[in-house]
């Protein structure tokens, strides 16, 4: 079998095309381009680079860059100021805290100062919590950048059985709260290092979502023919990047969302589709 591509570089492009003219309507109408803040701490190279994107895609779009970054022994009282100042920064529409943090911080509470209203991630617990009640509320980036990925490139959602393999909070945990929603309708399995028989839960999916960062964890012995595969871990070695979907499982997919190329380039792009709408919802409100 020969895989179709889940593009998410291709699409990712074509949803910041489709971005850039909301951004140039809301820049005429506000006298102000939407403006995305980012908190960066410490030196990890790959939250670097994720944060260097981000403002890349910024300008591309339109979009203004707010940079915060602070050294690795940043104190948490620091960490909490500069939400405060991004809380209160009229330029900054939205901003994200760039996860993981340094051990030493406390992430659960910098993500609760944030201004629900400001939080570009959908991360807050409340935002978390809307999506639980099914009300309107920015939606974690790469989660919904699987579930665009998967629309755009009509794989079947309704009544398909998903197997998540991966409980982090960034993916693992709000895909579930995605897919079961009534408009897309899945039934899903969460899957991680306590499961036990993984193959076989595997096995059963039409859709494997794979965030566990353990690389080459799916081989294609585990699929079941034809499901759509989607790669989301992203291991730094020696031999560069390595996703946990094993390259020979597309000898058995049906659809296959690479690493890299695939969800990465669409969490990028609902990180700005988040930024819109929350400059959007402003928009209306006054
Ligand atoms: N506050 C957040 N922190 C983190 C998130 C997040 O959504 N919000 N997700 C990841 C990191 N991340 C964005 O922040 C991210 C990861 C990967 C990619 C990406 O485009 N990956 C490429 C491959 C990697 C590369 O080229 O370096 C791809 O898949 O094509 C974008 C964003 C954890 N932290």
């Amino acid at each position: 079998m020969n895989a179709q591509l889940l593009d998410g570089k291709a699409t990712a492009a074509d949803i910041r095309r489709e971005l850039a003219e909301r951004v140039a309507k809301l820049t005429a109408t506000d006298g102000r381009p939407p403006g995305l803040g980012t908190v960066l701490v410490g030196d990890d190279p790959g939250s670097h680079a994720y944060v260097a994107g981000k403002h890349r895609d910024c300008a591309q779009v339109g979009i203004a860059s707010i940079r915060r970054d602070l050294p690795a022994d940043a104190s948490q009282q620091q960490v909490e100021e500069t939400i405060d100042e991004l809380n209160a920064d009229p330029a900054c529409t939205g901003y994200i805290v760039q996860l993981p943090l340094p051990r030493h911080l406390d992430a659960n509470a910098v993500l609760e100062r944030m201004d629900p209203a400001k939080d570009a991630d959908g991360l807050h617990p409340v935002n978390l919590g809307r999506l639980i009640l099914g009300v309107e509320a920015p939606l974690p980036c790469t989660p919904r950048g699987i579930v665009e990925l998967l629309r755009r490139h009509d794989v079947p959602l309704a009544g398909a059985r998903v197997c998540v393999i991966g409980r982090g909070i960034t993916v693992g945990r709000p895909i579930g709260l995605l897919l079961t929603r009534r408009s897309e309708n899945a039934t899903v399995t969460l899957c991680h290092t306590g499961t036990k028989g993984l193959a076989w839960h595997v096995r059963e999916a039409d859709i494997v979502i794979a965030a566990a960062g353990s690389p080459g964890l799916v081989t294609k012995d585990m699929l079941r023919p034809g499901a759509a595969v989607l790669d989301v871990g992203i291991t730094r070695t020696d031999q560069g990047l390595v996703g946990d979907i094993h390259p020979d499982a597309a000898q058995v997919a049906g659809w296959i969302a690479p690493m890299p190329g695939g969800v990465g380039p669409m969490t990028r792009a609902m990180l700005l589709a988040n930024v819109v709408e929350a400059a959007e919802r402003n928009a209306t409100a006054v």
